[in-house]
């Protein structure tokens, strides 16, 4: 790329969603002055992060024409920016819950490989691809990514079958390999392991400068939360209603940067404070109906295991996921499932919420009783069950994302099965019932969003609010949290964390960073097929 050429440059923009008359302008303030030049590792950075990367990868009609422009484009040219956004998504939707686990595939799944080509869509009942473009694939690059985003082993399995830290570094693939002249990556380390953060910001670190790609400069999303990575050299702090606060060399903008940090930490604890104790609902208003809550310890103690397995193994094709697990779990006790990306976490999940055909399993003892076939069925299993997880999140955008709002969302959580019944069921709740739903809305801040807002019109952060709340009001006795707080914004995060530790029910939490996971007292560490550590969490 021509050094004294940008990469992208905004002058004095006002952008906006649509033509349409009324549309309000995506920021209020024209974006006066903003340039990314070759070589320059930019992170967007901030609440209004999503914004900005939508504004960069030219979703917006701008005003006036050309204001947005891109350098890697000829001056007259007509041709559309080549421009790749890879945004939070959890894994592939499937048509249900246990269809991620199924040995006979939907028709049209994808191995992993073609996946990352993107390039062919077919079906498993015929022996040939449709193909959908006659794209080149650079192979070089394939080989490339495959390797530096560790998919190697993984390119001839089914893509519905892959994790979620695995399913992120195949979009990540998938993206990269199209070439773009500008990638933008939001939230890159999301639902990542340690250990694949580390390398895969290593790579993206390198990747701008290696032969085998044409230069693509990357941008990343991060939240103030998050660790910028030591590898950007820019920075633009961007947030919700204004758009751009400030922008620059990181290395002059330490102070304001960190100063930025503890300006927002320190509103988060005010604002806890204040809107926690604003308002008429406490938690124990929300909680008081629950089987097990005012019971002591000493009667815990007494009851059944709320889960034993006594053995587990699992295994696809032969190959072991998990093997020879022993695990006991009390009643009213809290739970960090660990483990690195692929390691068997959701495996273990979706076995004890009987979406897994190795589900009828006598090595799974429920309350004291062995699970067997005839004796125990998939709804008896799932009235005292409820979770949050990615696949859900999926499942429930695609089937009722455009159908329900917030409220009719969260009511959906009484519906028998309700980890895979997303049938509208608002309307027929009892008036008391619906008081019950309107109080979590109120205590959530969930009641400020307008009945007309549909699930899909949400924020990401806020759809796993919504997906949070609907998997309490049942009032499960085991509550599963499979990276349920991933995505969302610290401020609702917290206050979900807070109520958690009343909550008087069994909960099982997965969450690859520790500020995404709620307290704890114990945790299973998944390490290898046959290897995992059982123990107690002291860090109070
Ligand atoms: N149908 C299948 N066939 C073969 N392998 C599968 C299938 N389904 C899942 N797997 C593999 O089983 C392993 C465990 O997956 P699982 O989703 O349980 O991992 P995880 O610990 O939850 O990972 P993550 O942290 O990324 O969410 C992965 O390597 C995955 O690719």
């Amino acid at each position: 790329m021509n050094s004294n050429k940008f990469v992208v440059r905004i002058a004095d923009a006002l952008f906006k969603s649509s033509l349409a008359k009324n549309t309000p302008p995506v920021y209020p303030q024209r974006i006066r002055h903003f340039e990314i030049l070759p070589n320059e590792k930019w992170v967007i950075w901030g609440p209004g992060k999503s914004k900005f990367l939508n504004i960069l990868s030219n979703k917006y009609i701008c005003e006036p024409p050309l204001s947005l422009r891109f350098g890697f484009l000829m001056e007259s040219s007509n041709i559309l920016p080549r421009i790749e956004q890879v945004a939070f998504k959890g894994v592939l939707p499937t048509a249900h819950l246990s269809a991620r686990y199924e040995y006979f595939k939907d028709d049209y799944d994808q191995t992993c490989k073609q996946f990352i080509f993107d390039k062919a869509s077919g079906s498993n009942a015929v022996s040939y691809k449709v193909e959908t473009n006659n794209r080149k694939i650079n192979m070089k690059l394939y080989d490339v990514l495959i390797e530096n985003l560790k998919l190697s082993s993984l390119q001839d399995q089914w893509v519905m079958g892959l994790s979620n830290g695995q399913m992120r570094r195949a979009r990540l693939a998938r993206s990269m390999l199209k070439e773009p002249d500008l990638l933008l990556i939001d939230d890159p380390f999301l639902g990542l392991d340690p250990s694949a953060t580390a390398t895969i910001s290593q790579f993206l670190a390198r990747y701008d400068n290696m032969d085998v790609n044409g230069d693509c400069p990357i941008v990343i999303g991060s939240r103030y939360q998050d660790t910028i990575p030591a590898w950007c050299t820019h920075v633009c702090c961007v947030d919700q209603q204004s758009g751009i606060v400030f922008q620059g060399s990181i290395k002059e903008l330490q102070n304001k940067v960190d100063e930025t940090k503890l300006i927002a930490q320190r509103e988060l604890r005010q604002s806890r404070k204040t809107s926690f104790s604003k308002g008429d609902v406490s938690i124990d208003d929300l909680i008081c109906v629950h089987p097990m809550f005012g019971k002591g310890d000493h009667e815990f103690i007494k009851m059944p295991h709320a889960i034993e397995l006594d053995g587990l193994s699992v295994s696809y094709k032969g190959e072991a996921i998990l093997e020879n697990l022993h695990w006991k779990v009390q009643p009213g006790s809290k739970w960090h499932i660990r483990g690195d990306n692929g390691s068997g976490k959701s495996t273990l999940l979706s076995l004890l919420t009987a979406e897994h055909p190795q589900s009828w399993n006598s090595n799974v003892i429920e309350n004291g009783v062995p699970r067997r076939t005839g004796k125990t069925n998939y709804f008896d299993i799932n009235s005292k069950i409820s979770m949050s997880s990615p696949e859900l999140h999926a499942i429930f955008l695609k089937n009722a994302g455009r159908r329900l709002n917030t409220r009719e969302s969260v009511a959906t959580g009484y519906r028998d099965a309700s980890s895979n019944n997303f049938l509208p069921i608002w309307k027929s709740l009892d008036k008391s019932v619906q008081s019950i739903v309107n109080m979590y809305l109120e205590y959530f801040g969930l009641d400020q969003i307008p009945d007309s807002f549909l699930f899909e019109q949400l924020t990401v952060s806020d759809q796993k609010l919504v997906l949070f709340v609907r998997s309490l009001i049942k009032m499960p006795q085991i509550l599963i949290l499979d990276e349920a707080f991933s995505g969302m914004e610290v401020e609702p995060m917290m206050r979900c964390h807070e109520f958690l530790e009343e909550w008087p029910g069994t909960v099982l939490v997965v969450a690859h960073v520790a500020e995404e996971t709620p307290k704890c007292a114990h945790y299973l560490k998944l390490i290898s097929p046959g290897e995992y550590e059982i123990g107690d969490i002291n860090d109070n």
